[in-house]
């Protein structure tokens, strides 16, 4: 298991200020309902790829973005990905900075698996992580029929739980449902990592709307075809889904690219 620990110079945390959740924000619940802040974050190449292929863990960050990464997961309250990248790459989702002393600074993970797709067991690194307190117990969003008692039993051992929605048509969660829910359980702000195909979702109208900044961290590397690639379905009528408010900044050889989306009516 990874004992690594991040340092993150405080110099880099202003200009990612701007595109972060408010820090007022506390993940209690309150009476005041309000969406989650949607943070999507990604490591890319310079192809657009995530990864080399479906099925292939890929490292894209260098160790200065990867810090970056692990600052971010502490400013959200959950962390989300596809089931598909659960599968895959038996992710950690915790943060392993350096100035982490405490569970609360610790974001929840949080899996979309409707057909229960996830065959985690205790040797899953997320929920061995969060048996030994270095991370919190992942909140797996399914359909109702389809959660494994065992495993129900297991998230519950290391205080993680099964949520349920109902999929539509498409065999999908809407994306105003899923944020709906987070916000009943008191999550105030959810960064959402990947994979392809959540992110894709997530850029195309009008779910894009329920997306408050993007964070992309850009690799100088061509991954080459083939790979689990970004790029939306083109709106009928929409030239380009372009970025406004944007800024620039080099972490290492990489580059981490902030902005907000820039839809008409904005
Ligand atoms: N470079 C980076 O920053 C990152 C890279 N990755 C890489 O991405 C790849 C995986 O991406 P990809 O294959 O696209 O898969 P995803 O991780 O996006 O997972 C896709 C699956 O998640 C479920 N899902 C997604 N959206 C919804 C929704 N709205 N409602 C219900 N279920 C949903 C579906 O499960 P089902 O089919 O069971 O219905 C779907 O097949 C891996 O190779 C991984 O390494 C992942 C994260 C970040
Ligand atoms: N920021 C970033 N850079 C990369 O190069 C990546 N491959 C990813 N992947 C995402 O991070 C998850 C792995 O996290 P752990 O280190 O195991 O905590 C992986 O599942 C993707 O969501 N991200």
């Amino acid at each position: 298991m990874s004992r690594e620990t991040l340092p993150f110079p405080h110099s880099s945390i202003p200009p990612l200020k701007p595109y972060l959740p408010p820090s007022s924000l506390s993940s209690s619940p309150s009476s005041s309902h309000s969406k989650p802040h949607l943070t999507l974050t990604y490591a890319t190449s310079l192809d657009a790829a995530l990864s080399l292929a479906p099925g292939v863990r890929t490292t894209l960050s260098g160790p200065y973005s990867k810090s970056m990464t692990h600052y971010l997961r502490t400013r959200h309250d959950a962390i989300l990905v596809g089931c598909t990248t659960a599968i895959v790459d038996n992710p950690a989702l915790n943060s392993r900075l350096d100035t982490i002393t405490s569970l609360d600074q610790q974001p929840r993970p949080i899996i979309l698996d409707p057909k229960g797709r996830w065959e985690f067991t205790e040797d899953s690194q997320v929920i061995r992580l969060a048996a030994e307190f270095k991370g919190k117990g992942p909140w797996v969003i399914t359909t109702r029929g389809k959660e494994g008692k065992e495993r129900g039993e297991l998230l519950g051992r290391v205080g993680g739980k099964y949520l349920f929605l109902e999929v539509g048509e498409n065999g999908r969660f809407k994306w105003g449902d899923v944020l709906g829910l987070l916000e009943e359980e008191g999550v105030k702000s959810v960064m959402v990592e990947g994979g392809g195909e959540v992110i894709n979702s997530l850029l195309v109208e009008p779910e894009n709307k329920l997306v408050d900044s993007v964070i992309v961290t850009i690799a100088p590397a061509w991954l080459g075809q083939g790979g689990v690639v970004v790029s939306p379905v083109r709106t009928e009528g929409q030239e380009q889904l372009r970025l406004k408010d944007v800024s620039w900044q080099p972490h290492g050889e990489d580059v981490v690219l902030c902005g907000r989306i820039f839809t008409q009516l904005s």
